[in-house]
This record gives C-alpha cells, structure tokens and sequence, in this order.
C-alpha cells in the first residue's frame, strides 16, 4: 500500500447546517453506485451537519448524462429561487396541482456515476467527455461540482472504490466526495462575497 498518495485533514471543520446540495447519479452499475451515494449522504449529514430534508437526489441513466442533468437542473433551481416563481409555477400540474417550489440554490452538486472498461472504445469516449463536460458546468455555473465517477478498469476496482469487496484497501470514495463538497461550497460561500 502506498505511504505518499492520499488527501491531507482539511484545515477546519466546515459546517454544512444551511447548505443545500444536489446529487445527481447514474442507475448504470447501481450495486456499486448506490453504495457511493450513500456513502457521500452519511459523510455530509452525519459529519458536518448538513440537514437530510436538504439534500436533493434525482438519477440519470448512465454518466453521459450526467453534464447535461447537473447543468439543467441547475437552470431550474434558479428558475425556482426568482422572485416569480409562485406564478411561474401556478399553471403547472393540471391535475396534481403545482409542484413545490424550493427557492434556496443549490451550493454544490456531486455527479456519482461508475464507468466500467468493456471491449469497445465507449470506456474511452465517455469517461473524456464526462470529466469534461462536469468541469464546464461547474466553471460556466459558478456552483461547485464535484467529480465523483470512477472510470475502472475492472469490477474488482470499482468494489473497492465503493468499499465492498475483499481488496484490504477497500474505501468509499462517497466519504471524500462528501467531505470536497462541502468544504467547496463554504468556501465558495465566502469567495462569491469576496472574503479570501
Ligand atoms: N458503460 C457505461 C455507461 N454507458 C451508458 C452511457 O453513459 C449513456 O447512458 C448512453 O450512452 C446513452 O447516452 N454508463 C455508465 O454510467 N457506466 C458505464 O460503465
Ligand atoms: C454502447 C454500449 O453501452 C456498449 O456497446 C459498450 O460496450 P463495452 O462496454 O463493451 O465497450
């Protein structure tokens, strides 16, 4: 096992009480992506504090979708915090009346999706673009987000990266993600208002 690779403590413990967040994950390789879900959702909640009912989750089919999911709902999470909302909204929803209206945006997004190599050169293509196309929205948005697919080369690397399997060096990269998340979107928090 390495003794160098690896991420140093953060330097304060960031508080994550009134932050509100957005997953967004795949449903490709669920096993093992359900796990990192949840993984990222106990670190935020459970160690700094980041409040359950604030925490939004909506899934795509597989990583390719992730960019274009993070950056519309995004688009819409602003959509909402206008001050027109209410009445934006009222037309909607015919019969079940209009849908919630959550005027907080997001603070961070965290993508989760597990690319896993096969035989053709798909592997290649999406995991190029996704990292990509993640990086654009979180530059072009301003909101923090995080990148949390693994391109693996085998089962035995994305069980370990989920912490399941047998590898002695199993962990839940979920826990980081979490923890990156939060700490971004403090500082972010701060840097918007130009404290440095
Ligand atoms: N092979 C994997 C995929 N492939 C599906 C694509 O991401 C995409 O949904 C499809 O091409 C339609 O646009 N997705 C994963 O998340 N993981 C994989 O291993
Ligand atoms: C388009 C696909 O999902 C599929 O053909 C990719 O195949 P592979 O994962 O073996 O490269």
């Amino acid at each position: 096992m390495s003794v160098v690779k690896g991420i140093a403590a953060p330097l304060e413990k960031y508080d994550g009480s009134s932050l509100r967040i957005l997953i967004v994950h795949t449903r490709w390789n669920s096993s093992v992506v359900n796990e990192i879900v949840k993984g990222t959702i106990d670190t935020m909640t459970k160690e700094h504090s980041v409040k359950s009912e604030n925490i939004t989750i909506q899934t795509v089919a597989g990583a390719f979708e992730l960019p274009f999911a993070t950056q519309r709902l995004i688009a819409a999470s602003r959509l909402q915090a206008t001050p027109n909302a209410a009445e934006l909204f009222s037309t909607l929803g015919e019969n079940t009346g209009p849908p919630p209206i959550n005027s907080q945006t997001f603070d961070a997004v965290i993508c989760i999706g597990v690319l896993i190599k096969g035989s053709t050169m798909h592997f290649e293509y999406i995991s190029e673009a996704v990292s990509n196309g993640i990086m654009r929205v979180g530059l072009d948005s301003g909101i923090p987000c995080v990148f949390g697919v693994l391109s693996c080369l085998t089962d035995e690397q994305a069980l370990e990266r989920a912490g399941l399997g047998v590898s002695e060096k199993k962990h839940n990269h979920g826990i980081d993600w979490g923890h990156c998340a939060v700490e971004l979107a403090i500082k972010n928090r701060r840097w918007i208002t130009g404290e440095i």
